[in-house]
């Protein structure tokens, strides 16, 4: 793709990209980066993604986003990719491919496909936390003006069976709190989990009748851990029942939580914090209420992680005028 080549790009020590740029009006409507040192930076690095304002134009790399879409692994991301480039029928310009944009960076994969990108996260709180931060820079410094962020994922179903999609309406931290909590200079540091209720019932509205899984609209309790973290019983270390751990799952449900998984409460806090619309969209691998280890094949696996994917393409297609 042609952003690669700008991507290799020794540094020239000048800022490329227009840091400070746009009319009053226009800055309005962007992305809140809320960090005032920010301004008096000469140049920005984006090490992870292996991006900068010193290295490229980023408003021309990147103005025309509109939708980023997260997910756990590459391939499942660089599979979104391939996937959202046939359904938005983007052609690639002349001589070019869909190449991993951040590779040099060795830590996330991005795609560009036209108005969307599609960028791996990892696992958990703290690497998707670094990429956030990264990719709401990306947008401030690109100029993008409400672009909407997704998490494409996967998670434990409560009381919910392997392969249906869950909407995250509210995250909840370890303790049950909607808030992601954050040790900052040694203290403290909270700021609430929203996610974006119309766009998670207009997501929850594109399931069709007869797609073969449903979609729940609930809360998602995110864990800092897969094992302990999660009540599961089959971790290398546990100290509690399994009626301890049916009792708190239980407990959960009742408080309206439907999933499980490990990301929600920091892409709720910062998306919530940056102005921007967010939902997470994932597909459940089974339902802990009747156990801990996933055992579905990998065929059934990859074919249930392609549901959330299909949910939020055809909120792009819609969005972007192009018929189902
Ligand atoms: O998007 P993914 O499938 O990575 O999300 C969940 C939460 C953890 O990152 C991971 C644990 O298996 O899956
Ligand atoms: O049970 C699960 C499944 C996927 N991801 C999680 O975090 N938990």
């Amino acid at each position: 793709m042609v952003l690669q080549s700008n991507i290799s790009n020794p540094c020239n020590k000048k800022c490329k990209s227009q840091f400070h740029g746009g009319t009053e009006a226009r800055k309005k409507e962007l992305i809140h980066v809320k960090n005032p040192h920010l301004e008096r930076m000469p140049c920005d690095t984006l090490y992870h993604i292996h991006l900068g304002t010193e290295y490229q134009d980023l408003q021309a790399l990147f103005g025309d986003i509109k939708f980023v879409c997260m997910g756990g692994t590459p391939a499942r991301m660089k599979e979104f990719a391939h996937f959202i480039k046939n359904e938005i029928g983007y052609i690639p310009p002349y001589g070019t491919t869909l190449e991993d944009i951040s590779k040099l960076g060795h830590r996330y994969s991005m795609f560009k496909v036209g108005p969307v990108l599609s960028v791996s996260h990892g696992m958990g709180v703290p690497s998707i936390g670094i990429l956030l931060h990264e990719m709401i820079k990306l947008m401030y410094h690109a100029q993008v003006k409400d672009p909407v962020f997704f998490r494409i994922g996967t998670c434990g179903g409560i009381g919910i069976e392997g392969g249906n999609i869950v909407i995250t309406s509210e995250a909840l931290n370890g303790y049950g709190e909607p808030n992601f909590d954050l040790p900052v200079l040694g203290k403290k540091m909270s700021r609430p989990a929203k996610l974006d209720s119309n766009l998670a019932m207009d997501l929850k509205n594109l399931t069709l009748p007869e797609d073969p899984w449903d979609t729940t609209i609930g809360k998602t309790m995110c864990a800092d851990d897969f094992y302990e973290g999660q009540g599961r019983l089959d971790g290398a270390f546990c100290e509690y029942s399994e009626a301890d751990k049916i009792a708190y799952l239980t407990k959960l449900h009742k408080n309206g939580v439907r999933n499980i998984e490990m990301e929600a409460v920091i892409f709720g806090a910062l998306t919530h914090h940056a102005g921007i619309r967010a939902a997470i969209v994932c597909v459940t691998l089974l339902n802990r209420l009747n156990g801990d280890q996933i055992n579905s094949t990998r065929e059934e696996r990859d074919e249930w992680q392609a549901r959330p994917q299909k949910l939020v393409s055809r909120y792009i297609k819609n969005q972007l005028n192009l018929s189902s």
